[in-house]
């Protein structure tokens, strides 16, 4: 992985990279990509990613090898169609990218959903090293790329989830199209640990209130590796 978050020309810290393959069996008047692209300093709003073209052929193995391994940990686990949609055995209609996000301690992702026009259902997300609380908002009114402020409207129905280092979240249906998901910059997240030890971020847990169950976690390192299929046209360079 550190092959892609070395530093760009102007010394200035790539903290992204987005990969991605063509579909088995597409007739591909597109070009195939797999290639290295750089966020800014901090990852920015979804709606910002660079795109970069290159020559090879798929994910690199690595990425292959994890979504096998992601493909066999949540087959007992997601209901079939889910399973499916996110794995399908043959002939997957779309080419899959992967982004890879590395942030430092107290970096976040403004709240957005994934957008509509270039990625479609079914988004797994890895996280790795370390863990964050990712913040989930329902979407009120009108969502889509042209009124991207719906994502922005303030809303009651807000979850957070803590995500722990090596666990898997998948989005589907209206937690990838009606809800927001993003991460706070701050240099932990209060968490709520269940009768396993798993966590559960619990902001009321910040007053004088402090459960014996509960604990501040300090940031580290993460990196997080998101599978997204593409739609169709979304793999042009440019056709954003
Ligand atoms: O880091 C994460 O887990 C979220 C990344 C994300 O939401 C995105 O790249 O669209
Ligand atoms: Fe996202």
């Amino acid at each position: 992985m550190e092959q892609y978050f070395v530093e760009d020309r102007s010394g200035k810290r790539i903290n992204q990279a987005m990969l991605f393959e063509r579909a088995k069996g597409a007739s591909g008047s597109s070009e195939e990509r797999h290639g290295a692209a750089t966020g800014s300093s901090v990852p920015a709003n979804a709606a910002s990613e660079p795109i970069f073209p290159t020559s090879a052929t798929s994910l690199p193995p690595p990425l292959l090898s994890l979504l096998d391994s992601l493909s066999h940990i949540l087959k007992p686990t997601l209901p079939a169609e889910t399973h499916k949609l996110l794995f399908p055995s043959s002939h997957p209609l779309h080419a899959r990218q992967a982004i890879l996000n590395l942030y430092a301690p107290g970096e976040g992702i403004s709240p957005h959903v994934d957008l509509l026009r270039r990625f479609g259902d079914g988004i797994i997300g890895v996280s790795f090293y370390g863990g964050c609380v990712m913040q989930f908002e329902r979407v009120q009114g009108e969502n889509d790329d042209a009124h991207p402020e719906a994502s922005d409207a303030p809303t009651e129905e807000i979850y957070s989830v803590y995500l722990p280092q090596n666990s898997i979240i998948v989005l589907t249906g209206d937690a990838r199209y009606r809800w927001t998901h993003g991460i706070a910059r701050r240099d932990g997240d209060w968490v709520l640990f269940d009768a396993e030890g798993k966590g559960e971020d619990d902001d009321a847990v910040c007053g004088t209130e402090v459960s014996p169950r509960a604990g501040w976690i300090p940031r580290s390192t993460r990196l997080s590796i998101t599978f997204r299929w593409l739609l169709p046209g979304a793999d042009i360079v440019g056709g954003g």
